[in-house]
């Protein structure tokens, strides 16, 4: 039974599972329902009115059936009248069940608005601050999906499925008052087939769905195929495949018809059943009435009623089954939510004056025997007994093969991860003495792919200091060899960049994230130099702003090209997770067999 939507979700594109209904999953429900609290006298009216207009919407049948009787049983004058006030007493049950559908509709959605908006950002808030572990266990997606899918069917469910399933209820039990009111008899006969009919009729039809979206399946992996082909048009041409694809596409469609026309035949006997069964059996109630009208034992308008009424029953037990299913998914979804808001975060407010530096760093780091794996991968060792210093000032270059575990050692700077043994002091303080807002706001990062909002050149600087000046998102954009590249756009620092925006260039992303960690005036730098080389010309630009950016700074540079460091301080080279070599440049190339040298002289064979 498809129902209007009333609110602002999206509607929910995927199918959601379904949970069962246990102890459990109650009590998830509750703790969402906290959220509810606030507008719990609005609640409560707006169930009210629900119950006030399922009561006047019960009398239009009986009305109705007055309505005729009063027009069949004389002709007489006072009868005319009769008709005309009975017809009025139903425009004003009309208008009395207008009245109050109408401020429960607006109070319903109201309370699942405003509760949804609480929780939406509740989870969002949640989702923000939770620990870097929490996504390397997580795709995206998914959690995507808790935002706008789980939640959109929770909110469906205050304003829609919650109200529907208490309406029917209310019409169940009174319309088959209304039936044994009308007649004990025929209430019986048909009470004696219809709920039967109805749950044969809501098996059926569950299972051609079943079948049906076997085939749409189908015709999504056909689909997949025209998709791939496309894409790969050049490397299908190039290979001569397009008879090999041919069939493949061919093979694919064959079995979209293979399953439509096994859905096809159920189809048809359910179109069978549904006009011999149920129109069959309504038929015989209608035949059993009119035997009755025909004895005398209820009048034409009591018929009348009595259809009308057994269509409401109907028509409420039908919808039962989709609604339990929609209570399922639902709380399916509010498991999923509230898994979610359970989840442990890191200490870090929402409110950034909260947030301000309370202890400030002179920029002393020091890695002592530190050991670590990702908890979603606890198997493998990635940092053994890694040691190293870095004094305030310093540049120190981390250096090895890919996956040595260079970028590892960046993100423990920043406390995304705490090692499993070993200590990481900042000014010769063990870490935890220190807030993680105080660490992560003194440090900045330049990493290798840098992502630009969506939003204007300016928008994005600025997300190194939030509320900069515009003089000093000048500023800093001059410092990081931008400003020029900035000035050429005709909208100058309101170009907008992103996905809808300018696509800017790996070397312009590059500075204008140098020009964020310029504003942001870090004590500490973490450079993750980008793998794809640039052109000299960009080249020189990048070196001369990092230059600019590293000046009376400890930095930590991750390097890949290692004509970049020869500068640095320190050079920690690091194999499979173990610091194999520190010293300066000249020291390292001093050592015979050494991997630095080896891995420089490599770079400047190539
Ligand atoms: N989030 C993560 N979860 C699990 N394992 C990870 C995660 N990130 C990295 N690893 C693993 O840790 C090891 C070290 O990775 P890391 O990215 O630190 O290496 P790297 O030296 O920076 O490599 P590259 O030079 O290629 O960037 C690798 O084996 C990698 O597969």
């Amino acid at each position: 039974m498809a129902r209007a939507r009333l609110n602002s979700g999206n509607p929910t594109e995927q199918e959601l599972p379904k949970a069962k209904i246990t102890k459990d999953s109650l009590k998830n429900a509750a703790i969402l329902l906290k959220y509810m609290k606030p507008y719990r006298l609005k609640f409560g009216f707006g169930l009210l009115f629900l119950l006030l207009s399922t009561i006047a919407f019960l009398f239009i049948p009986k009305e109705m059936g007055s309505l005729i009787d009063s027009a069949t049983n004389s002709i007489k004058r006072e009868t005319l009248n009769n008709i005309n006030e009975i017809a009025l007493l139903l425009v004003g049950i009309l208008c009395v069940q207008a009245f109050f559908s109408f401020f429960r509709i607006l109070w319903f959605v109201e309370v699942a608005e405003k509760t949804l908006a609480s929780i939406r950002k509740d989870t969002y808030f949640k989702l923000i601050t939770l620990s870097m572990d929490f996504f390397s266990r997580r795709r995206v997606g998914e959690l995507n999906s808790r935002i706008s899918a789980d939640l959109s069917q929770i909110q469906d469910s205050i304003t829609t499925t919650f109200s529907e399933f208490l309406r029917q209820i209310i019409v169940l039990a009174g319309g088959v008052t209304a039936l044994c009111l009308v007649s004990l008899k025929l209430t019986l006969m048909m009470l004696s087939i219809f709920p039967f009919l109805i749950a044969a009729a809501i098996f059926f039809g569950r299972f051609i769905r079943k079948i049906s979206r076997k085939a749409q399946d189908k015709l999504a992996e056909s689909n997949i195929i025209v998709e791939e082909t496309l894409q790969g048009i050049s490397s299908v041409k190039a290979f001569v495949n397009e008879a090999y694809e041919a069939v493949r596409y061919s093979n694919s469609i064959d079995k979209v018809v293979k399953y439509a026309m096994r859905g096809a035949k159920y189809r048809g006997g359910f179109v069978v059943f549904i006009t011999m069964g149920l129109f069959g059996s309504i038929v015989a109630v209608i035949w059993y009435g009119s035997r009755m009208v025909q004895s005398g034992e209820i009048t034409v308008g009591q018929l009348t009623q009595f259809i009308l009424y057994s269509g409401f029953v109907g028509g409420a037990m039908g919808g039962f089954a989709e609604l339990y299913a929609q209570l399922q998914k639902t709380l399916g979804a509010t498991e999923r939510v509230v898994e979610l808001l359970k989840e442990h975060n890191e200490p870090i407010s929402i409110v950034s004056a909260e947030n301000s530096v309370k202890q400030h760093l002179k920029g002393d780091i020091s890695f002592n025997n530190i050991h670590f794996n990702y908890p979603s991968r606890p198997e493998i060792g990635v940092l053994n007994d890694v040691s190293f210093t870095a004094n305030a000032g310093e540049r120190i270059a981390i250096v090895g093969p890919s996956g040595a575990g260079k970028s590892t050692i960046a993100q423990m700077v920043l406390r995304f991860y705490e090692p499993q043994k070993g200590q990481l002091l900042y000014d010769g303080k063990p870490s935890n003495n220190y807030s993680l807002t105080d660490i992560r706001n003194q440090i900045a990062i330049v990493p290798q792919d840098v992502l630009l909002f969506g939003g204007s050149i300016k928008e994005n600087i600025a997300y190194g200091k939030i509320g900069a000046s515009d003089e000093e998102i000048i500023e800093a954009a001059k410092g990081a060899n931008a400003h020029n590249f900035i000035m050429t756009f005709p909208e100058g620092y309101d170009t907008l960049v992103g996905e809808r925006g300018v696509k800017l260039s790996g070397g312009q992303r590059q500075r204008i994230a140098i020009a964020r960690a310029l504003l942001k005036n870090p004590v500490i730098l973490i450079l993750d130099e980008a793998t794809s080389s640039l052109d000299s010309e960009s080249e020189r630009l990048v070196q001369e702003a990092l230059e600019e950016l590293m000046k009376n700074r400890t930095s930590i540079i991750i390097a890949h090209r290692l004509s970049t460091i020869r500068e640095a301080d320190k050079i920690v080279v690091i194999e499979k997770g173990k610091v194999i070599e520190v010293g300066n440049h000249n020291d390292l190339m001093l050592k015979d067999n050494g991997l630095y040298r080896y891995l420089s002289e490599l770079q400047f064979e190539a």
